[in-house]
């Protein structure tokens, strides 16, 4: 796959997230790697509108998060997570975005320290086919100094495909490709959706 192959899989990724709305104010940030040795991915770039798809969008870093050629577009503000996912992983792809849901969920059970899923067929897409399987969504806290935020977020990257959510901020996924980054992400944002509309019926 060339560079180009993989901008256009990362755009057609970004294009869908942004048809659900996932990408309010400017959040979130998308990748995907291009190669290893050296590894090198694409990463949005910094504050851009992203329902907007243009030539702009996306810029080549290295390992460390910095842009491999002259550029006047800043990686974004929270490239240091991804660079530590493709760091840990064999993960080919990582999504991060804000919703309403993740950020609720991930106060509610933020005290907690994580938050888990169990008898919910959607667990499965985790590849979780057991009846007793449980789901737990790590939740960190959000630290401005993101390398800060990246050395509390790394210890739970403990697999190639995973997910980790940061208090009143979103959610991290990653997979082996944007297939299946999306599908957890889709996935844990009905995981989301779910618990907080059983939430609303208990506490009534
Ligand atoms: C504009 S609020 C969101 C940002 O602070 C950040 O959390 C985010 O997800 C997007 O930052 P970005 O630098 O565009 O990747
Ligand atoms: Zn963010």
């Amino acid at each position: 796959m060339t560079l180009q192959d993989k901008w256009e899989e990362l755009a057609d990724i970004k294009d869908e997230l942004a048809v659900r709305d996932w990408f309010m104010g400017t959040s979130g940030n998308l990748a995907i790697k291009v190669h290893d040795n050296p590894m090198e991915f694409l990463v949005t770039a910094s504050g851009k509108d992203k329902k907007k798809r243009t030539a702009e969008d996306f810029l080549l870093v290295d390992a460390d998060g910095n842009p491999v050629e002259n550029t006047h577009l800043t990686p974004s503000a929270e490239t240091l997570l991804h660079c530590a996912i493709y760091r840990e992983t064999n993960a080919g792809c990582s999504l991060h975005i804000h919703t309403v849901a993740n950020n609720v969920i991930s106060e509610l059970y933020g005290d907690k320290g994580s938050v888990d899923f169990q008898g919910i067929e959607l667990i499965k897409a985790f590849g979780m086919w057991e009846e007793d399987a449980i789901l737990s969504i790590p939740i960190v806290p959000n630290y401005a100094h993101i390398p800060k935020l990246a050395e509390e977020f790394t210890p739970y990257i403990s697999a190639d495909k995973g997910v980790i959510l940061i208090r009143n901020h979103g959610i991290t996924v990653w997979g082996k490709d944007g297939f299946e980054a999306k599908k957890l992400l889709e996935a844990c944002e009905f995981l989301f959706q779910y618990q907080l509309a059983l939430h609303q019926i208990h506490s009534k």
